[in-house]
């Protein structure tokens, strides 16, 4: 058994009196894709932030590779490979998708370098051909695709994923989950916040269940969807759909 590449452990956050995750622990391996559920407040997204350090958790750790990741910058933490799109996709807007994307390549690379990195990854995640568009003229399946690349561009090890599939339409997120996979093929590790249970169901090989920043549950998709407490917080509300 081979160590985990991400290893968090006891993690608790407090903000004043409330207690946003409590003494959260799992691991994840090299190459897995891993789902992040549970009801709205549950502590996923306070989760990814603790994880890239844009908050610092109150007590626990979290070991990227045996690195102690707790107390560094997001850009260290970036640098040593772990990375996050957002909720609330943040693209400089009035800047090309080529200009978006080399902006993840700055950390290690000169711009021409990072240039030449940011068309690769375009073209890793199928929008070669639009590098010239203004990110204010894309669609929605583009943006989701851009924030891709612009995370791809920090050459990272692990990729966390905060509901990327959110505007997307059925026939869109099939898209773009046929894409996660490549990504994951390609060898990159995937964590996935997703209020879509489809998606979460068939991209997932294990799923990691919050509820008031407890895990709950981890399992296989078959394994969480049938814990009793998983459905009685958060599955039985959706009959098995969409939950928002
Ligand atoms: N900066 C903050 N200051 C105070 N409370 C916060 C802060 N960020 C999150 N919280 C609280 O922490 C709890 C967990 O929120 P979080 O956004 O992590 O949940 P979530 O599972 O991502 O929810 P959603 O599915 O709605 O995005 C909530 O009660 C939220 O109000």
């Amino acid at each position: 058994m081979t160590a985990p590449l991400l290893e968090i452990s006891g993690v608790t956050k407090r903000f004043g009196g409330l207690t946003a995750l409590s003494d959260v622990s799992f691991s994840i391996r090299q190459g897995e894709i891993v789902g992040l559920i549970g009801p709205n407040g549950a502590g996923k997204t306070t989760l990814f932030s603790n994880l890239v350090g844009l908050h610092r958790p109150t007590a626990g750790s979290i070991r990227l590779d045996g690195t102690e990741m707790v107390g560094l910058k997001p850009h260290r933490i970036a640098a040593a490979g772990m990375v996050k799109t957002f909720q609330n996709i943040a693209l400089f807007l009035d800047s090309s998708v080529l200009d978006n994307v080399l902006t993840g390549g700055l950390m290690r690379h000169s711009v021409e370098e990072a240039r030449a990195l940011a068309r690769r990854c375009l073209d890793q995640v199928g929008i070669g051909a639009i590098a010239a568009k203004l990110a204010r003229d894309l669609s929605f399946p583009e943006r989701a695709r851009v924030e891709v690349a612009r995370a791809l561009c920090t050459e990272p090890r692990i990729l966390l994923l905060d509901e990327a599939m959110a505007a997307l339409n059925h026939v869109e997120m099939d898209e773009f989950l046929a894409l996660l996979r490549r990504l994951s093929a390609d060898g990159l590790t995937l964590v996935v916040v997703e209020h879509h249970m489809r998606a979460i169901m068939s991209l997932c090989q294990r799923i990691v269940v919050l509820n008031f920043g407890q895990l709950i549950a981890t399992g296989t998709p078959a394994e969480v969807s049938r814990d009793p407490e998983v459905v009685k917080a958060y599955l039985g509300r959706s009959a098995g759909e969409e939950v928002k």
